[in-house]
């Protein structure tokens, strides 16, 4: 069972339009609204694609009732953790050349007794064997070790902590180590290593840094450079032609679900290029949709997706 806990959940309101104008009354051709937050959006590509999931998350005021509603047909199994303040909107401004711009919010604070709710909900869910994923940004009140806390959580389950989030909570989680895998994008990764990474070689030195921490994977993604996966002894890359996005949000949870995906939900039994393969598929079947939709089976297309086992340290990422 992959379970997903995603302590700042959203709905994800998109707004399409023609140009941007700063400034400017601008008027929408669509707007779509989404269930959102990175966990959620995980359990929500893997459903679509028929695999069983529960995401975990906490919900407060009339959007937390929206969300739960816009999750109740999409299969996702819900625990939802009732909570003081209410669940946050995040607004994405999807412009016709494909450029996106995102303001999340805040969102509610999370206390400590909030916390311990969330984790209790987790503990009652996981077993042996289980894959929990705790993705997105923390909420104001959370404490930085909170993915630390999960973590512990996990183990003592005997489960495997996958993780997707950036900034201090993404570096405390990495220094303690004990990670199946985590998914931060190139930006993150530089964030956490403290310097740019323009070439494959500088992404893989700096996974490899995660790695030597205590994570077994490091799976960056590259925006339309595609993605690479990167272990104590290997590194891979895929990806293919770039898109000119329907809107971008979702694409790396997406990508992130489709490896989990790939690797039938056993971490312990990953075919490095194949999961891969499946994640950018995933990823780049997500960009061609609006707002933080998800794509189904006959959207996924990995034969549009080339692999390489072997590039060249010195590629600039922007070349890929
Ligand atoms: N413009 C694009 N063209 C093709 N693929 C894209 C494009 N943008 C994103 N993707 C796909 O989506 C994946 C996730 O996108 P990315 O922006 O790296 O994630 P995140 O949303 O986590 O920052 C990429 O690895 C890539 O496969
Ligand atoms: O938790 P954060 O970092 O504020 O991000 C939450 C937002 O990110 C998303 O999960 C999308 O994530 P990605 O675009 O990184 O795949 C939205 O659904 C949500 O509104």
């Amino acid at each position: 069972m992959i379970i997903t806990l995603t302590p700042n959940p959203s709905v994800d309101r998109a707004y399409d339009l023609d140009v941007l104008q700063l400034g400017e009354v601008n008027r929408a051709d669509a707007v779509h609204v989404d269930a959102g937050g990175k966990g959620i959006n995980v359990s929500r590509a893997l459903a679509a694609n028929d695999v069983q999931t529960l995401a975990v998350l906490p919900v407060g005021g009339h959007d937390g009732d929206l969300l739960v509603a816009l999750l109740e047909p999409t299969g996702v199994a819900v625990r939802a953790v009732p909570l003081p303040g209410r669940t946050r909107s995040n607004v994405t401004l999807q412009v016709a050349s494909g450029v996106t711009t995102k303001v999340n919010a805040p969102g509610p604070v999370l206390d400590d007794a909030g916390q311990a709710e969330l984790f209790a909900a987790v503990a009652a869910a996981v077993g042996p064997g289980d894959v929990v994923v705790g993705a997105g940004s923390l909420p104001r009140g959370a404490n930085d070790r909170f993915y630390v806390a999960l973590g512990e959580v996990v183990r003592a389950a005997g489960a495997h902590l996958v993780l997707d989030t950036s900034g201090p909570a993404f570096d405390a989680a990495v220094a303690v180590g004990g990670l199946a895998l985590v998914k931060p994008n190139d930006e993150e990764l530089a964030e956490l290593a403290g310097r740019p990474l323009p070439t494959v070689g500088d992404v893989v030195a700096a996974a490899r840094e995660v790695v030597a921490l205590g994570t077994t994977r490091v799976l960056v993604s590259l925006g339309s450079h595609g993605a690479l996966l990167v272990s104590a002894d290997a590194a891979c890359w895929a990806g293919g032609p770039a898109l000119v996005p329907a809107s971008t949000v979702g694409a790396g949870d997406t990508t992130l679900a489709g490896f989990l995906a790939a690797s039938g939900g056993d971490l312990d039994q990953v075919d490095d290029a194949e999961c891969l393969r499946t994640a950018v598929a995933w990823g780049r079947a997500a960009v061609l949709l609006p707002g933080t939709a998800v794509p189904t089976p006959d959207l996924i297309d990995a034969r549009a997706v080339r692999v390489d086992l072997d590039l060249d340290p010195t590629t600039p990422i922007k070349e890929l």
